[in-house]
């Protein structure tokens, strides 16, 4: 832990590596790096929620943030969406830093997010909740087609007239993951996305998440905690631990790592 916001900006600051990818990104030079960050610090008061962790989302990857209760893996998506500002440290998002842009800025980069609590209105249908995020962009025929391209991204056609509080709780999570794909984003964070669903449901979740991201090559990063989901859909697994990034692998790796498993099953969640 180290730093203050304006030592982060000086570039004599910046990780060697990182300043080469970014830069690279920036003049063309384009490596698969989509996300990056460099020397992140968020503090709570006197604590430390997230402790530098390099994090990096490849183009079109789907990756799982793991690691036990209090981490700072809801941190760390924060403050990739804008939502937190950070102590100290940059975030590179596509070659450029985006650290200081808020987060509707980010929206338009191609940075979305689907939040823990749910947001679809129940009394709306299915169909008047997914033109909801483009309502004031598009218009005309383009409206129209982009609600079908919703509809068939939450995987509810069929279903477009009946209010979302008619749905179950799986399936509006469904409609909450295709509103959020709605924006045409290149990156997609989930948190925790199938808690409290049934096998089936997560099935369903499965099922978008993994459509979303062959078909339109959206990267996503994924807070979950059940790793037989993790297992069925992550390209790619990172552990956090105490705000920095503890292990990367794949998550046969990661499950058979036991320094993993001890920071899971001995020391628990964090203080
Ligand atoms: N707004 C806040 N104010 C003060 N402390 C916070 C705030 N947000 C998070 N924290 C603290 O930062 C640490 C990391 O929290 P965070 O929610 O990012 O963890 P997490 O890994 O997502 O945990 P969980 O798996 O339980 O959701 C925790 O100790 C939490 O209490």
């Amino acid at each position: 832990m180290s730093g203050s916001r304006s030592s982060a900006d000086d570039p004599q600051n910046i990780d060697p590596d990182v300043r080469e990818t970014a830069a690279g990104l920036a003049t063309g030079d384009r490596s698969d790096t989509l996300l990056q960050t460099d020397g992140l610090i968020k503090q709570f008061g006197g604590f430390t929620a997230t402790d530098e962790p390099g994090f990096a989302v490849e183009e079109g990857e789907l990756r799982c943030l793991i690691g036990p209760n209090g981490a700072g893996k809801s941190t760390l998506l924060k403050l990739i969406t804008g939502t937190h500002e950070p102590t100290a440290g940059s975030i590179y998002y596509d070659g450029d830093d985006i650290t200081d842009l808020p987060p509707h800025e980010r929206v338009k980069r191609g940075i979305s997010m689907k939040f823990q609590v749910p947001s679809v209105y129940g009394d709306l249908t299915v169909r008047e909740n997914a033109q909801l995020p483009i309502q004031r962009l598009v218009t005309g025929d383009d409206r129209n087609r982009r609600i079908e391209e919703t509809i068939a991204a939450a995987g509810l056609e069929g279903y477009e007239d009946v209010p979302a509080s008619d749905l179950s709780h799986g399936q509006q999570q469904q409609l909450e993951i295709g509103m959020a794909a709605s924006l045409q984003p290149d990156l997609l964070l989930l948190d925790e996305p199938v808690a409290g669903l049934s096998v089936e449901e997560r099935r369903g979740i499965a099922d978008r998440v993994t459509a979303l991201n062959e078909e339109r090559g959206i990267a996503f990063v994924v807070i979950e905690h059940d790793t037989d989901f993790v297992a069925e859909i992550a390209d790619a697994v990172t552990v956090l631990h105490r705000g920095d990034v503890f292990r990367e692998g794949s998550i046969s790796e990661i499950e058979a790592d036991p320094e993993v498993r001890r920071i899971y099953l001995g020391e628990g969640g964090e203080e």
